[in-house]
């Protein structure tokens, strides 16, 4: 303690150190005195974390979308440390034995990705690893996992991205992806090694392209704890905000069914989306088959080739249920490959929804032709990340659909002053509400799978947390700032479902039996006080 006043380490210093520079490891002794250099950016970390929570709405931008994406596209020329595992194409056979070099006894949450689809800006190969920390940090901070026991994952199977193949700093490997069987053996081998080392593991799939996305979700969901953020995180933010869109005309949410949906893009995500929506549209007309096929009859969805219809020649197999038949497409003035202005000009639309990836593609004809909706307050989600890809700008939405308009982007944009004393909300609709709390509603209930009733007891949630008064008034999103009383909320609504499907063995000392006894209010309390939270230590230099 003697030269504590002369060379203790200031908040400010440590504040300095960018977030994206900062190990995810703060230090285990609590009653760490003796500083050492890695202690130092050990507490560095838990300061970081403090500051991101204190801070969400300021730093969410900066971890997360947009500016993850641009760590991600620069990552190789930023590089300091790895700051996560990467497990490549040639380490075939060895990744049993390499899952062990990770120094965490415990890990709870992995975000694996292959950097296929990085948000909107396409194959980044290894670079993509900036995505799986960045939501890592998330997980940290609105979800309260202890940020010792996360692990960012890359599998390096190559990229397609020419740039990187001849570029001299890429860090990972330069040759072409893997694809088919030998694409599968790595996944595979991967899967099978953390869930030996670590059971309880539960693995995000982020950003893998649409083409693996859905086939590795049904491979390995009735197998292993594991979930796509891309598809079933994105799903159920996007039912939230459709049920949200709903209320905000004055209308209860059981008129969701009627809603005429135009979404544009049908990769992973617009497809999670659509096939989310449905089975809620069904739900609600009675769970028949009948309501199931009627609830179809609700989306039209273009893509790069324009409109789908059972006429488009090698037709994805994931859009197919989506393709609308010829005949009802010609009646409506439609043919196979039209294109959005024209969908948007004679279905008028409900809500316009884009999963694009494509900077803009709400044009003012698009935006004009939507102000012919049937609808009192048309929607307009522009989803796409990060910003530069969103499909219009909340101030496009605004001024040219009209002030009623209920607008949600998936990166962060500034609310619109309308005049006359009123405010445009830009809600941000990133799958960012939900995915924290699957994942800590997962962990704690001990749920052997994630099924999809505990994923739409978490839309759900997320959706019932905004008051009529809000959603009447377009903000049908909360606010970032209240995103770890938001995860808190969704995650026992996952618990509870994960209890009412008998899923749930337990967690620590909460076995299955008592899990069962508590009340809602109880379960509230049992993820709270699993929440980690950052704490000051006290920093002083240790001379030898
Ligand atoms: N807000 C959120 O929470 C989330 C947003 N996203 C964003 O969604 C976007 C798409 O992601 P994925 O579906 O995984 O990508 P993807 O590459 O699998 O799919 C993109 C789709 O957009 C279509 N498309 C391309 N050009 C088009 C055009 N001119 N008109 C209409 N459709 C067009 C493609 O044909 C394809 O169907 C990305 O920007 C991503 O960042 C993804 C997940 C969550
Ligand atoms: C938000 C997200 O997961 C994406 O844009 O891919
Ligand atoms: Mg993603």
């Amino acid at each position: 303690m003697a030269n504590a006043a002369s060379s203790s380490i200031s908040q400010t210093e440590l504040l300095a150190i960018p977030l994206h520079l900062v190990l995810p490891l703060p230090c285990s002794e609590s009653e760490c005195l003796g500083i050492n250099r890695e202690h130092i950016l050990c507490h560095a970390s838990s300061y970081a974390f403090l500051v991101l929570i204190a801070n969400i709405e300021e730093y969410a931008p900066i971890v997360y979308t947009p500016t993850v994406g641009l760590v991600c596209q620069n990552y190789s020329g930023l590089f300091r440390r790895p700051r996560g595992m990467y497990f490549s194409a040639e380490d075939r056979g060895e990744m049993m034995s390499m899952v062990y070099n990770w120094p965490a006894e415990q890990v709870d949450m992995i975000v694996v990705t292959d950097g296929s689809r990085i948000l909107g800006l396409g194959d980044l190969g290894v670079q993509g690893i900036g995505i799986a920390i960045g939501k890592l940090d998330l997980y940290v901070a609105a979800a309260g996992i202890n940020p010792q026991r996360v692990l960012p994952v890359m599998i390096d199977v190559g990229t397609n991205n020419e740039k990187l193949l001849n570029d001299p700093l890429y860090l990972g490997l330069q040759e072409h992806r893997l694809d088919g069987e030998e694409y599968l053996a790595v996944i595979d081998e991967f899967m099978e090694a953390v869930f030996t080392r670590w059971p309880h593991v539960i693995v995000q799939f982020e950003d893998f392209q649409s083409k693996w996305a859905f086939k590795l979700l049904q491979r390995y969901r009735n197998m292993y704890r594991m979930f796509n953020d891309d598809v079933q995180g994105t799903a159920g933010v996007a039912i939230a905000g459709l049920l949200g869109a709903v209320r905000a005309q004055g209308r209860p949410m059981i008129d969701f069914p009627k809603m005429k949906i135009v979404v544009a893009g049908a990769g992973s995500a617009g497809i999670g989306v659509l096939n989310a929506a449905r089975k809620t549209m069904a739900r609600m007309l009675g769970d028949t088959d009948i309501a199931f096929e009627s609830a179809g009859s609700q989306f039209w969805v273009v893509d790069a080739n324009g409109l789908i219809t059972e006429g488009r020649e090698k037709i994805d197999p994931d859009a197919l249920p989506f393709a609308r038949k010829i005949k009802e497409a010609n009646r409506q003035g439609l043919r196979e490959g039209a294109s959005l202005v024209e969908v948007v000009r004679q279905v008028k639309p409900d809500v316009l929804l884009g999963l694009s990836a494509v900077g803009g593609l709400f044009t003012k004809e698009v935006l004009e032709a939507l102000k012919d909706s049937t609808s009192t307050r048309p929607a307009v989600f522009a989803m796409s990340n990060p910003t530069k890809n969103a499909e219009c700008t909340p101030d496009e939405a605004f001024s040219i659909v009209g002030d009623s308009t209920i607008f949600a982007s998936g990166s962060p944009f500034k609310d619109v002053d309308l005049g006359n004393g009123h405010i445009g909300h830009c809600n941000q609709g990133n799958n960012m509400y939900l995915f924290p709390g699957i994942g800590l509603g997962t962990l704690l209930s001990g749920s052997r799978i994630i099924s999809d009733g505990m994923l739409q007891a978490a839309a759900e949630c997320l959706a019932a947390y905004m008051t009529d008064k809000e959603v009447l008034e377009g903000i049908i999103f909360p606010s970032i700032s209240s995103i770890r009383d938001i995860t808190k909320q969704v995650a026992a609504a996952v618990i509870k479902e994960a209890i009412e499907e008998d899923l749930a063995e337990g967690y620590r000392e909460m076995d299955a039996r008592e899990l069962r006894k508590l009340s809602h209010e109880d379960i509230e309390s049992y993820v709270e006080n699993n929440m980690w939270s950052p704490e000051y230590p006290v920093l002083v230099y240790k001379e030898d």
